[in-house]
């Protein structure tokens, strides 16, 4: 019997292609299933109901406003933009708002946190979202409840308020006389400080111009700063409202259901999703019981409809990328950071939307992320820098890079960094002992030179590329090192010779060759570097620590001979260590082995 998988997607669900996608879409959905018999093989109907994807997703929810151009398909958007170095021109951000119809249990304030311990299981559990709301006008100065009191017989609601005008302007409605000037000024000079109302501080807020917001009042701009709010992440707004809706919610709750309104600071708690615009009687116990006739919170608790914009802050990097990408395209998720940069490495099929998945990844990683790079070319040059092109941000490359404690500033434009190596570099330097003497053949800006010397005797640091040496010079200072490292800037083997013959330097321990494609080839330097000296001075050989890459089956095997045939020596004891998979089947190796003394007292170079 063959078994077939049939997927089906209820409409208006539309066919998602990316990996990404699917998976998530399949952790998000409850399946289905339906036997089909009708058929000689059996059919597995897998069938995918949209309305049990539970969460938010750009998906579902209600956008907002209504686009006046027609592409208004998130697919196309990447098509219509215009680059000219404008974040907001690049895609429209608006169009990832998007609205979802809740309900929610307004309660006092002071009765939030027991409910939401009560309620726990039937509140909206989306990420990042809280459940519990404030709802905005509705917060109130303790003082002000009292005076209101809690609870007004009916037909007497006015008189509170008359009491109050009588506190704040010595007289209501009705009252007689007016105050003469003078007594009304004394009046508010009590009432007002130089900040503004003594009593009723959030009247003063009100009245007072904003300290450093810039007031955008025009048209459109001005509105969209009152929705996004404070967090720019979501809103909740009350829809239906007893103040602007009519006089109670009996329309939602029944007439048995109906409650007075509790007069002080409210909450909103947002219950979970399945809930929304469901009539009480449809709702669990655990949530009727605070609207029945004998629950303890009767007469203060209302059911609201609420509607929960969620904006494009709101959204991760996936999400945003998914619908702005054409179907098809693999959606970009790895990149790495160096300091304030984020290096991308797109494939040439992501090319045509580079601005924009520059500027999402900007703004989904702000403030920490200043500056979206990506690498134009393969490393091919001396210095192993890369060419580098700016998408988003601000075009400064050089930046500063914190790694295992130490600092490092950095032109990623002009010197080799990877900050994936730091484990790497951490590895040696524990191998390290304090009487070491370190020679770092191909420093850099001294990542392992400097972490090195704050454990070493001494370190003898050499790049060919001089900013990388400018750069390794200013680290030092700025570690505090400079006294434990010496500075070189010439070619690798040069070095080597000079520092192992020169009579001012000490007896070097430890060498590092970090230059994976060619290290090896300059092993052959170390032939004959003591053949001028007598061998009874027993000078300790050093151990060499050389990288190298193998795309050969056994890595390691390719790897030694390398060093066997630069070093002419065939009886070395080699101990290997995998560094990294840097390309699929190329391994980055790293080789520690004491120089031999047939290699370092031979005649010939
Ligand atoms: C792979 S990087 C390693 C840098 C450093 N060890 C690190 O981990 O960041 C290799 C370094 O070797 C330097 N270099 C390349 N050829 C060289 C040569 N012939 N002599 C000395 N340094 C060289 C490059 O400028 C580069 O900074």
């Amino acid at each position: 019997m063959v078994t077939k998988l049939v997927f089906r997607f209820h409409p208006p669900l539309f066919v998602i292609f990316t990996a990404n996608r699917i998976l998530r879409k399949r952790l998000l959905t409850k399946y289905s299933l339906i036997r089909s018999s009708s058929t000689k093989s059996s059919t597995i109907n897998l069938s995918i109901n949209r309305d049990y994807c539970y969460g938010p997703s750009l998906d579902k929810g209600k956008k907002p406003y209504q686009f006046s151009h027609q592409q208004d398909e998130l697919s196309q958007v990447s098509s219509v933009f215009i680059d000219d170095g404008e974040e907001d021109t690049l895609f429209d951000k608006e169009r990832f708002s998007r609205v979802y119809d809740i309900a929610a249990i307004r309660v006092p304030a002071e009765d939030c946190f027991a409910l939401e311990n009560q309620l726990r299981g039937h509140l909206l559990n989306w990420p990042r979202i809280r459940n519990i709301a404030r709802v905005s006008g509705d917060e109130m100065e303790d003082g002000f409840k009292m005076m209101l009191g809690e609870k007004v017989p009916e037909g007497d609601e006015d008189k509170n308020f008359d009491a109050l005008n009588r506190r704040i302007y010595g007289k209501t409605e009705g009252d007689g006389e007016t105050l003469s000037p003078v007594l009304y000024r004394d009046k508010l000079v009590k009432s007002f400080n130089t900040r503004g109302f003594v009593k009723f501080r959030n009247l003063a807020k009100i009245s007072r111009p904003k300290k450093n917001k810039k007031m955008v009042i025009e048209g459109d701009e001005f509105d969209r700063e009152k929705r996004i709010g404070k967090n720019g992440i979501s809103v909740v707004e009350v829809v239906g409202d007893r103040d602007n809706d009519g006089d109670d919610m009996t329309g939602l709750l029944g007439d048995e259901f109906k409650g007075g309104r509790w007069r002080g600071s409210t909450r909103l708690l947002l219950l979970d999703e399945q809930y929304a615009n469901k009539d009480v009687r449809e709702l669990p116990e655990a949530i009727k019981v605070l609207f029945s006739g004998d629950g303890k919170h009767r007469r203060s608790c209302e059911l609201v409809k609420c509607r929960l914009t969620l904006f494009y802050n709101y959204w991760q990097m996936n999400d945003i990328l998914e619908a702005l990408l054409p179907n098809g395209i693999i959606v970009p998720t790895a990149f790495e950071i160096v300091g304030h940069i984020a290096h991308l490495n797109l494939r040439d099929e992501h090319l045509p939307y580079k601005n924009m998945i520059a500027q999402v990844v900007l703004d989904k990683h702000k403030p920490k992320i200043k500056t979206v790079v990506n690498k134009i070319e393969s490393i091919q040059n001396d210095y192993r820098t890369m060419q580098l092109e700016v998408l988003a941000g601000n075009h400064s490359l050089a930046t500063m890079v914190i790694e295992n404690g130490f600092r490092f500033h950095v032109d990623i434009g002009k010197v080799y960094w990877n900050s994936r190596l730091a484990t790497e570099r951490q590895r040696l330097v524990n191998r390290f002992t304090n009487a070491d003497i370190v020679c770092d053949v191909f420093s850099g800006v001294g990542p392992l030179a400097i972490a090195a010397a704050k454990k070493v005797k001494h370190v003898y640091a050499n790049d060919l590329n001089p900013s990388a040496m400018e750069y390794l010079e200013r680290n030092c200072v700025l570690n505090k090192l400079e006294r434990k490292i010496t500075v070189y800037n010439m070619d690798g083997r040069r070095f080597i010779d000079a520092i192992f013959t020169s009579q001012k330097t000490r007896c070097i321990t430890q060498v590092v060759m970090n230059l994976p494609n060619d290290a090896a080839e300059f092993l052959d330097a170390f032939r004959g570097i003591f053949k001028n000296r007598p061998r009874a001075t027993g000078i300790p050989m050093p151990m060499i620590n050389v990288y190298g890459f193998s795309k050969a089956e056994d890595p390691e095997f390719d790897f030694h001979q390398r060093i066997r045939t630069a070093l002419l020596e065939f009886a070395i004891e080699v101990e290997m260590h995998r560094v990294r998979v840097v390309a699929p089947g190329k391994w980055m190796l790293c080789a520690s082995f004491v120089l031999p003394e047939s290699v370092a007292y031979a005649n010939q170079s």
